[in-house]
Order: structure tokens, then C-alpha cells, then sequence
């Protein structure tokens, strides 16, 4: 992303009683530093390292995922039925994560990725409806920036776009080397290297309504993103060799994440988000009135 393209990003809050936590309110967005320690953080890659599929040739400059608890499912940007234990790397830290009860609770759903130099993950909305309010990101390894953009008419009209998400296969954007030494059939399915969630392509992204904001996540700081961050805004991270941190550029390294999220039950599918525009079951009861609609005309 230019330089110019983006806008200074807010200003973050701080508690003097808590200088590690910044926190955007009004975002809904927390970012606590240092949440895991250096001996977590060394655990954490030995633990990615040794879970990779033997003779495993990744492609050095895609990013590498592995799942954990439930599977994320890059067909409908959901869970798989699948389910495997939670590694200690994981379990050991998870107790001190700051857990919403009234936004999903504790997550139960892991994805561990590598991102090597140069790489990023295009800017997407993670599915309403399909896990709880609550996202994290841990970053280790390394550092990055996280750029941030409101969803407006632009990304409103691609997440609508046939193929692109809700709950049907995506498109090959390139970007991820998939490998679960968990499961073959995810290998499979995801050979076609399926982008996440409900993506939205940065080249043809022409009418900008808000520039996006970008936000370092330094290593082993743990981020948290609730309400507009989560619902209503892309968050992705641009695919580029340097970032610039306090006016300076920086080198990237490569860097590891895991993103969390709590899989919401059946009953409690849906969403009640204030971003009907990019809310997945919003666009499905959407298209569903739409059909239903055709449907009567036809029969008239
Ligand atoms: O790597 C990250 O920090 C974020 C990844 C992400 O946004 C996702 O997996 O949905
Ligand atoms: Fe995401």
C-alpha cells in the first residue's frame, strides 16, 4: 500500500495504570503488548516448526496455516466438522486471554500462520455469522503492520460478488501455502490455495470512501478486535517487504500468528451487526428474499 494511500492511523488510548494495553474505543479495538513472554513466543515456533508436514516444500513466498481446536473451512470461510487438541504452546498462555463472555466467549478455534518476508493476507471481513464477536491476533516472531479500512459501498459490492464468499468457493488469490499435518482432505480441498474469509481484492479497490490506517503489531502483542473493527471494517496486511514504524523503515522479518475465534453454535447463527453491507447473513436472508420474490413473479 502507498504511503499516500493511507491516513495517519488514530491515536490510542492509554491507562497509565496499564501502559502495555493501547485500546481505539471507538474501533473496538485493544492491543496489549509483550502478552506473551519470549520463552511463550520461542515455545510457539518449535511448536509450528515441529508440526510441519515432513518433506513439506513450502513455497517461500506464500504463508503456511495450521489449525487447531475446530478447523477453519476455506470453502465457507466456517469450521470443518473437525476437531484436534489444542497444542500446549496454545494451552499454556490461553488462561490469561481476556475472554467477552457476551461476544463469544473463549475461542475454540486456532490458526497458526506463517507469514514469510513479503507476504500478507488480503483485506477481508473474518464471517459474521459464523463465529463470535471477539477476534484475536497474536503476533510472534516479528512484527507487522495491520492495515484497517471501513467496509464501504466498494466492499459491500465485492462481498456480494458470486464466488467470493458466503459459503461458496473462492477463488485463487495465491497468497497462502496450505499445509495441515492434520488433515490430507484439507490439503485437498484447499489445493486451489483458497483465500480466507470473505476477501476483498485490493486491485481493483478504485473508490476509496475512507483510506485505510495501518497499526504495528509487534511481536508477541496479542490484539483483540470487537465491534466496528470486527464488523464493520477489513483488516488485512498488505503483501510488501518493508513496513514503517515511527517514521522509519523497517525490514520485515518473517512473522507467525495465531488467530482465535469462538465458533458460534447453531442456535446462535446470525448476526445482529450495525454493517448490514458486509454482514454475510444479512447478504444470505438478502438474496433468499430476493429469490423467494423471483419466484412468486414466475408463478404469477
Ligand atoms: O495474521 C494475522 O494477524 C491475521 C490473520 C487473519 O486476519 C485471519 O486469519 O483472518
Ligand atoms: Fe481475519
Amino acid at each position: 500500500m502507498a504511503l499516500h494511500q493511507l491516513r495517519p492511523a488514530p491515536e490510542p488510548a492509554m491507562d497509565p495504570e496499564t501502559p502495555n494495553i493501547l485500546s481505539w474505543p471507538d474501533l473496538g479495538l485493544t492491543l496489549i503488548i509483550e502478552f506473551i513472554t519470549q520463552e511463550e513466543e520461542a515455545a510457539l515456533i518449535a511448536g509450528f516448526d515441529a508440526n510441519l508436514v515432513p518433506c513439506f516444500q513450502p513455497n517461500p513466498k506464500k504463508r503456511i496455516s495450521q489449525h487447531h481446536g475446530h478447523h477453519f473451512d476455506y470453502t465457507t470461510f466456517g469450521t470443518t466438522s473437525k476437531i484436534t487438541p489444542v497444542p500446549d504452546y496454545i494451552a499454556s498462555w490461553l488462561p490469561r486471554m481476556p475472554i467477552y463472555k457476551d461476544k463469544g466467549g473463549a475461542p475454540d478455534q486456532f490458526t497458526v500462520q506463517y507469514y514469510p518476508p513479503g507476504s500478507g493476507i488480503p483485506p477481508h471481513v473474518d464471517t459474521h455469522s459464523m463465529f463470535g464477536e471477539a477476534l484475536y491476533s497474536l503476533s510472534f516472531g516479528s512484527g507487522v503492520c495491520m492495515a484497517f479500512k471501513k467496509a464501504g459501498k466498494e466492499e459491500a459490492r465485492r462481498i456480494r460478488m458470486p464466488k467470493r464468499s458466503l459459503g461458496v468457493v473462492a477463488k485463487n488469490d495465491g497468497e497462502e501455502a496450505k499445509q495441515s499435518p492434520n488433515s490430507k482432505d484439507e490439503n485437498k480441498k484447499d489445493k486451489q490455495n483458497r483465500p480466507d474469509h470473505n476477501i476483498i481484492t485490493s486491485a481493483e479497490e478504485k473508490e476509496e470512501e475512507e483510506k485505510p490506517f495501518e497499526i504495528m503489531l509487534p511481536a508477541r502483542s496479542l490484539l483483540v478486535m470487537t465491534g466496528p473493527s470486527r464488523y464493520g471494517y477489513t483488516h488485512g496486511i498488505k503483501p510488501r517487504k518493508t513496513d514503517i514504524v515511527d517514521g522509519k523503515v523497517v525490514l520485515r522479518e518473517g512473522r507467525y500468528s495465531v488467530t482465535m475465534r469462538s465458533v458460534r453454535r447453531t442456535e446462535d447463527i446470525g448476526c445482529d451487526c450495525a454493517y448490514p453491507g458486509v454482514c454475510d447473513a444479512r447478504i444470505r436472508e438478502e438474496q433468499e428474499e430476493a429469490r423467494k420474490r423471483a419466484e412468486l413473479d414466475e408463478n404469477m
